[in-house]
């Protein structure tokens, strides 16, 4: 089932330990067939040295299991949620790399600064607000998927692939897996930059608008210019 898709998703979470991007199995990712309305995600807790197309785990909307052995990703609810919300997103992923996961526990976003995050960001890479306990202590994955739709209620998350959740890590997405994968080695780029900027400047200001949009749309939107058509 979803021969294609487990492939792509295998393979997509096979490229977060090549870009130092998870230490042990702290990150997960998964991809959707919108047409058929199932979701292929990673197993819990799996090493990822270990992994295998038929480990993948294919669930529907609602987290029922469909096909797989092992039990999926923990995090499986806040990707659904995602899902549920973004209709143009065909790919999550969830790590806990480093530079982008001080800015999470320093519960703060990341201004643009410079063009390399204007390239794939528009504007600031949110950070979401602290959970409540009630929150936390119930539906806890669900409801880390519900803070971050409130982060993008005046946001576009179609322009701004990715976000910060609040003492944890962050959670990217894209058309598909790969480019979820993508966007997540930016972020973690960015957010590595902009500590050094930081430390360098500490009363830096963010960049210009015209610099921010000339970057952002010279590769997005129906007007973009850079690399082949
Ligand atoms: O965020 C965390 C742990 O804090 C989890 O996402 C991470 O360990 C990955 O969990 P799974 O192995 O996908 O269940």
């Amino acid at each position: 089932m979803l021969e294609q898709l487990k492939q792509e998703v295998l393979e997509a979470n096979l490229d977060l330990p090549r870009y130092n991007l998870v230490t042990f199995t702290w990150g997960n990712v998964s991809g959707i067939d919108r047409e058929q309305g199932l979701v292929v995600i990673k197993p819990s807790g799996v090493e990822y040295d270990k992994l295998r197309l038929d480990d993948m785990v294919v669930l529907d909307l609602e987290g029922n299991i469909v096909e797989g052995s092992y039990r999926p990703s923990s995090d499986t609810a806040t990707h659904l949620a995602l899902y549920k919300a973004f209709p143009n997103i065909g790919g999550i992923v969830h790590t806990h790399s480093p530079w982008a996961t001080g800015w999470a526990q320093a519960g703060r976003g990341i201004p643009a600064l410079g063009t390399t995050h204007a390239d794939y960001y528009y504007g600031e890479i949110p950070c979401t607000r602290a959970m409540t306990e009630e929150e936390i202590k119930g539906a806890y994955e669900l409801e880390t998927g519900n803070v971050i739709i409130e982060t993008f209620k005046d946001l576009d998350p179609d322009r701004i692939p990715g976000v910060l959740v609040h003492c944890h890590a962050p959670f990217n997405w894209g058309k598909d897996a790969h480019n979820a994968v993508h966007n997540a080695v930016v972020l973690e780029e960015v957010a590595k930059m902009a500590t050094q900027s930081y430390q360098l400047n500490p009363n830096l200001q963010p960049m210009s608008q015209h610099l921010l949009d000339r970057h952002f749309l010279r590769k997005h939107g129906a007007n973009a210019y850079y690399g082949q058509s």
